[in-house]
């Protein structure tokens, strides 16, 4: 199963070789507005989930979430290390 750590090290991945058809390459190249957008949408999609949804849509909206919020802090040059520092 996928991990949080393994999904960014993926991604990272992805960025720095820029695979044809990769969404994530994507995604980074529409830019930092456009990977906000996707964010707040899923953001809502999880809460609009949690609220009305069964538990196993809820938690596909959360995975999601994540993958737009890692993808988010890649385009910023950001680490995991960068986020952990301030939990
Ligand atoms: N985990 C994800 C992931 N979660 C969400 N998404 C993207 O987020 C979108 C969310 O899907 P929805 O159908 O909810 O959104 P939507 O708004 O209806 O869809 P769109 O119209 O925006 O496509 C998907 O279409 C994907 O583009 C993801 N894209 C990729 N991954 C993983 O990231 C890795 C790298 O992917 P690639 O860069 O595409 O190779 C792989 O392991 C993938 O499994």
């Amino acid at each position: 199963m996928k991990t949080f750590e393994g999904l960014f090290a993926e991604l990272s991945e992805k960025a720095r070789t820029r695979p044809a058809g990769s969404g994530t390459v994507a995604e980074l190249d529409a830019g930092v507005h456009f990977i906000g957008k996707k964010l707040v949408e899923e953001a809502a999609e999880t809460w609009m989930a949690a609220e009305f949804q069964s538990d196993a849509q809820c938690a596909e909206e959360a995975s999601q979430l994540l993958y737009h919020l890692q993808v988010m802090l890649i385009a910023k040059g950001l680490t995991l290390d960068d986020v952990y520092a301030y939990l």
